[in-house]
């Protein structure tokens, strides 16, 4: 597993238990500043929970650092204070807001030209939502509210940005168009991300790095070479599926 100094995020042992039985087992990974890493795997194989166990959403065993700190006792709001940001599955706006109060929601501890600042640069790279501000942000289309969730994200400056499925429930045309802004965001502000993602072909894309979960555990790493190349994509689609156990996705670190 990738665990550098250079890494902003390490996670170490990382386990999360609702019941009984954990439904992530001892994950361990390691995300650099800068880059965009991805958590792929098939429904309840245990990416949301682990993204929200980094986040500080649910109880968890083992370690999360963060930037060299153990954040790993901290609450949600003080590990989002020191800039690890959660963006929800499913568009988790607030729907009766307008778009401008969602953005505000986002920014709320900021002062007004900070504030100002970035809904300008979050208005840029999200246009669609730009002649909508005054709009209750439940009118916008699927893939507008999806721009409009991260861009609240984007509002409140993070370090990291935790994106819980930002393809769910879109046609291929949105999702292409949400993978598109977001490279574009991550090319000009040197974003730091961790997302988790059902398409392997979204992800691909945007990810230097991936991990394929199954049953709460990490059974394969793929590095850029192999997110790009149809042996690892076919290497990790055969690792969600548990098809060929013996031909998961390796390392190329
Ligand atoms: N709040 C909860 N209480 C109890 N069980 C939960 C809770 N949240 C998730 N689970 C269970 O934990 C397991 C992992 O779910 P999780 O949502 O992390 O998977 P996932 O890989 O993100 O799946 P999906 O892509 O469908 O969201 C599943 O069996 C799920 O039913």
């Amino acid at each position: 597993m990738s665990d550098t100094t250079s890494d902003l995020l390490q996670v170490d042992g990382l386990t999360v238990r609702y019941g009984a039985g954990p439904v992530v087992h001892g994950v361990s990974m390691g995300v650099a500043s800068g880059t965009v890493a991805a958590l792929l795997g098939a429904n309840g194989a245990g990416k949301s929970s682990t993204l929200r166990a980094i986040a500080g959403l649910e109880p968890s065993q083992g370690r999360v650092r963060f930037d060299g700190q153990d954040v790993s006792r901290l609450s949600c709001a003080q590990r989002f204070r020191a800039g690890i940001v959660y963006v929800p599955e499913g568009r988790a706006i607030v729907t009766d807001l307008s778009v401008a109060e969602n953005l505000t929601l986002g920014s709320y501890f900021v002062d007004a030209r900070t504030r100002v600042r970035r809904q300008q640069m979050v208005l840029e790279f999200f246009p669609e939502i730009a002649t909508r501000l005054k709009s209750p942000a439940g009118l916008l289309s699927g893939g507008e509210q999806q721009m409009l969730a991260i861009g609240r994200g984007l509002m409140s400056g993070p370090r990291l940005l935790l994106l819980d499925e930002p393809s769910l429930g879109l046609a291929p045309l949105l999702v292409a168009r949400v993978y598109e802004r977001l490279a574009l965001i991550q090319q000009e502000q040197k974003l730091t991300a961790l997302l988790v993602e059902q398409s392997f072909h979204a992800a691909a894309k945007l990810a230097a790095r991936a991990w394929v979960m199954r049953h709460g555990h990490i059974v394969g790493e793929l590095d850029a070479h192999a997110l790009r190349s149809r042996e690892g994509r076919q290497q990790a689609i055969d690792a969600y599926l548990g098809a060929r156990q013996d031909a998961a996705p390796t390392a190329h670190a």
